[in-house]
C-alpha cells in the first residue's frame, strides 16, 4: 500500500466523523482577502506560498514545538504571498485549529493543505478561514475532482489542483484549472526531483494558468529551475520551518521573474 492510500483511507473515516460535527465559523474567516491567482499574475518576483509544518511522513518530525501564529507572522512579514497550513492530524501533525490561529494572526491568502476527498470538509476548511483549498488529483476519479472543483469555486474559494504525472496533468488541463500545483515529490517513493516541474509544466499551453512547484526547494539555484520551467509561484515547507534566519531566505528564494517567468516569457 502505497502513503497515500494509507492516509486517504484513514481520511474516509475522518470524513465521517466531520459530518456529525457542527461548522464553526471562525470571525476572522471573513476577512476579505485578496486572491492569489490576481496576485501572483501580477507581481515581478517570485511568489512564496510559505507552509506551515511540523512533521511529515517522509522526513518525521521537522518542528514540533511551532506555533502557527507566530510563524505565519513572520512569513507575512518576510512576503509571502500566501500561508499554506497542513491540517492533517494523522500524517502531518497540524489541524484545523491551526489554520484558524493563522487566519487570526494574517491578513494574506491561506491554503487548507489537506487531502480533500469530501464537500464537507470544504466547508470546515472555508469557516476556519481558509481561501484556498487543495484538490490532489491522485486522490480521487476526475468526475469527483470536478464535483469538488466547482463546489470550492461556488464558495468563493480558489483552488490549487496538485498534479504528479503527464495523465493528471491532463485531468488538471481539462479540468480548467487556473492554478495548478506540480507536486516533485514522488508519492511512492518520496523522492524529490526538480525536473518534474519542468516536465509537466511544458504540457500547459494557457499563458494565463498559473504554475506552482511544489516540495524540495531549498537555494536559490532551486527557483531559478523551477522558474525556467515556468513556475510563478513555488510551495515550500521544510526548508523554512528549519530556518534560523526566515527574512534572508526569503530573500534568497524571492528570484526576479522577469528572466524566466512564464507570464512574462509568453
Ligand atoms: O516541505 P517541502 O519539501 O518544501 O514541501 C512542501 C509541500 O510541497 C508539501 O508539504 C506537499 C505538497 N503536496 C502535499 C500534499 C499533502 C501534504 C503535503 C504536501
Amino acid at each position: 500500500m502505497t502513503i497515500l492510500e494509507d492516509i486517504l483511507r484513514q481520511k474516509k473515516k475522518e470524513v465521517e466523523q466531520l459530518k456529525k460535527q457542527p461548522i464553526v465559523e471562525t470571525p476572522s474567516a471573513n476577512k476579505p482577502v485578496q486572491t492569489v491567482v490576481h496576485t501572483f499574475h501580477n507581481t515581478d518576483r517570485m511568489n512564496i506560498i510559505a507552509e506551515i509544518k511540523r512533521a511529515s511522513p517522509s522526513k518525521g518530525s521537522i518542528d514540533m514545538e511551532a506555533d502557527p501564529a507566530e510563524q505565519a507572522i513572520l512569513y507575512e512579514a518576510c512576503g509571502a504571498g500566501a500561508i499554506s497550513v497542513l491540517t492533517d492530524e494523522a500524517f502531518f501533525k497540524g489541524s484545523l485549529d491551526d489554520l484558524r490561529a493563522v487566519r487570526n494572526a494574517v491578513d494574506i491568502p491561506i491554503l487548507c493543505k489537506d487531502f480533500v476527498i469530501d464537500k464537507v470538509q470544504i466547508d470546515h476548511a472555508k469557516s476556519a478561514g481558509a481561501s484556498i483549498i487543495l484538490l490532489i488529483v491522485a486522490a480521487m476519479n476526475p468526475s469527483k475532482l470536478s464535483e469538488l472543483y466547482t463546489y470550492a469555486t461556488r464558495q468563493g474559494l480558489e483552488v490549487l489542483c496538485e498534479v504528479h504525472n503527464e495523465p493528471e496533468m491532463e485531468t488538471a488541463i481539462d479540468l480548467g484549472a487556473d492554478m495548478i500545483g506540480i507536486n516533485n515529490r514522488n508519492l511512492k517513493t518520496f523522492d524529490v526531483t526538480l525536473s518534474t516541474t519542468e516536465r509537466l509544466a511544458s504540457m500547459v499551453v494557457n499563458p494565463e494558468t498559473i504554475l506552482i512547484s511544489e516540495s524540495g526547494i531549498k537555494t536559490r539555484d532551486d527557483v531559478m529551475e523551477t522558474a525556467k520551467s515556468g513556475a510563478s509561484g513555488i510551495l515550500v515547507g521544510e526548508t523554512l520551518m528549519r530556518s534560523n534566519n526566515l527574512q534572508e531566505l526569503f530573500n534568497e528564494l524571492k528570484i526576479p521573474l522577469s528572466e524566466g517567468g512564464r507570464s512574462h516569457a509568453r
